[in-house]
C-alpha cells in the first residue's frame, strides 16, 4: 500500500526566493536536535484530522502528534487503551494531508509494542507506510528499550514518553504526577538516559515534578517536550481540544485554554437549528432557480425574496409557484452537482 505522502497539490514553500524564512522549511529530525543547540523550544501539538493539522502546520507549530489521546477526544473512548491501529493508521493519514512543514508523529498504540520487537517493527511500519508518519512515539523504557533500538536502526525515528504513561492507566490506578519521590525520580532519569542511548531523538515527559524535568532536560542532548512538566523543558506539547476547548468532560490542569471553541460550536448549531425551525434559513440567496424561461423558474421568488449570486444566472420570467412539473418544491437541490468537488489532497 502506498503512503500519502507531501500534498503533490500544494509543494511545500522550501527555497522561496527570500529565501532564509524559518517558517518555510520542512521541520526534521535534525532541525529538532539543532533547536535544543540554540535554545529554542520545540512546539508540538496534537491533530488528528485534515483541517486540524493543516490549521497547526499553518500555526507553525514544530511538530504535529497523532496521539492516541485520539481515544478520549475525537472518539469518545473512556481511555487510550481502546484505540486500534487501524485507527491510529486511518487518523495519521488524514493528518498527513494537512501537513507541509511540521515532523508529523504517530503514537504506537496500547499493547503493539510488547509482544515482540517484530510486531513492534511492523506496527511502526503501517504508521510510516499507511499513515505517512516521518516518526513514531512510544510510552515507557524498559522492555521498551530493544524496540526503540531497533526501530532507528530500521530508520524510523522515535520520540520516547516517559513519566505518566496513559496506557498504563489501570497498572498506575490513575493520572497522576509520576517521580515525586527520590527512588521514582532516579529511575526516570536513568530511563530518560537509557532512551536517548537506544537511539531516541526527543523525549516526552508527562505529569512529572518542574525540578525533575528540568534536571532530565539539563542531563540530555535530545530534547524533552513537556506537558504537565514544568517550563524547563525543551519543548512543550498540549492536547489539541484541550488548548481550543474542544474537550468534553474534564482538561488536566496543566492546559491552558487559548480559546472556547466548543461554546462558540454549540451556538452556531444552535442558532443554525433555530433558523431551521423559523424557517429563517434557507434563504434564495442559499437556492437554485430554473433556467430562464423554463416554467416554474424563479419559483423561488414566490416569497419575494431578493435573488442571490445564483439567481442572477435566471433573470426572472417566473410562474407562479408549485408550478414546477415535480409537484412545486422549492427551486434548487443538493445535488445540483453546482458545489466544487474537494480535490483528494486538498484544494490549495
Ligand atoms: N483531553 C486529554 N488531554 C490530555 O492531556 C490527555 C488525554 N486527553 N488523554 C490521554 C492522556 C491522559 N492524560 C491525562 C488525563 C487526565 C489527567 C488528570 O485528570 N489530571 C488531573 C490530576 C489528577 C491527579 O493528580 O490525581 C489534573 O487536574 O491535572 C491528566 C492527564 C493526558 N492525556
Ligand atoms: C499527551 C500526548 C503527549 C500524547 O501522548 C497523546 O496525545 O496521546
Ligand atoms: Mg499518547
Amino acid at each position: 500500500m502506498s503512503g500519502p505522502g507531501r500534498n503533490p497539490a500544494r509543494p511545500h514553500p522550501e527555497g522561496h526566493p527570500v529565501g532564509g524564512s524559518i517558517m518555510a522549511s520542512r521541520v526534521t529530525v535534525r532541525t529538532v536536535l539543532e533547536y535544543k543547540e540554540q535554545g529554542r523550544p520545540v512546539v508540538m501539538v496534537t491533530a488528528y484530522d485534515y483541517p486540524f493539522a493543516r490549521l497547526a502546520d499553518a500555526a507553525g507549530v514544530d511538530m504535529i502528534l497523532v496521539g492516541d489521546s485520539l481515544g478520549n477526544v475525537v472518539l469518545g473512548y473512556p481511555a487510550t487503551v481502546f484505540v486500534t491501529l487501524d485507527e491510529m493508521v486511518h487518523h495519521t493519514r488524514a493528518a498527513r494531508r494537512g501537513v507541509e512543514r511540521a515532523l508529523l508523529v504517530a503514537d504506537m498504540p496500547f499493547l503493539t509494542f510488547h509482544l515482540s520487537v517484530d510486531d513492534a517493527l511492523r506496527a511502526a511500519g503501517r504508521l510510516v507506510q499507511e499513515g505517512g508518519a516521518e516518526a513514531v512515539k512510544l510510552e515507557g523504557a524498559g522492555r521498551v528499550l530493544e524496540v526503540v533500538h531497533r526501530l532507528t536502526g530500521a530508520g524510523i525515528p522515535v520520540v520516547g514518553h516517559l513519566g505518566l504513561l496513559p496506557q498504563r492507566v489501570h497498572a498506575l490506578g490513575g493520572y497522576r504526577v509520576q517521580g515525586r519521590d527520590e527512588a521514582e525520580a532516579r529511575q526516570l532519569l536513568d530511563d530518560a538516559v537509557a532512551l536517548e542511548q537506544a537511539g531516541a531523538f526527543a523525549l516526552v515527559l508527562e505529569m512529572v515534578p518542574r525540578e525533575l524535568a528540568a534536571a532530565i532536560s539539563r542531563r540530555l542532548r535530545i530534547p524533552t517536550i513537556g506537558i504537565g512538566a514544568g517550563p524547563d523543558c525543551d519543548g512543550q506539547v498540549l492536547v489539541l481540544h484541550d488548548l481550543l476547548g474542544l474537550t468534553q468532560g474534564r482538561v488536566p490542569r496543566f492546559a491552558r485554554r487559548y480559546a472556547e471553541l466548543g461554546q462558540i460550536a454549540l451556538e452556531a448549531l444552535q442558532r443554525y437549528a433555530a433558523d431551521v425551525r423559523a424557517r429563517a434559513f434557507p434563504t434564495d440567496e442559499h437556492s437554485y432557480h430554473m433556467a430562464a424561461g423554463e416554467a416554474g423558474s424563479r419559483a423561488g421568488d414566490a416569497a419575494g425574496a431578493p435573488a442571490g449570486p445564483g439567481g442572477s444566472r435566471s433573470p426572472a420570467p417566473a410562474g407562479p409557484a408549485g408550478e414546477a412539473p415535480w409537484g412545486g418544491r422549492p427551486a434548487g437541490d443538493a445535488s445540483s452537482g453546482d458545489a466544487p468537488a474537494d480535490a483528494p489532497y486538498g484544494d490549495r
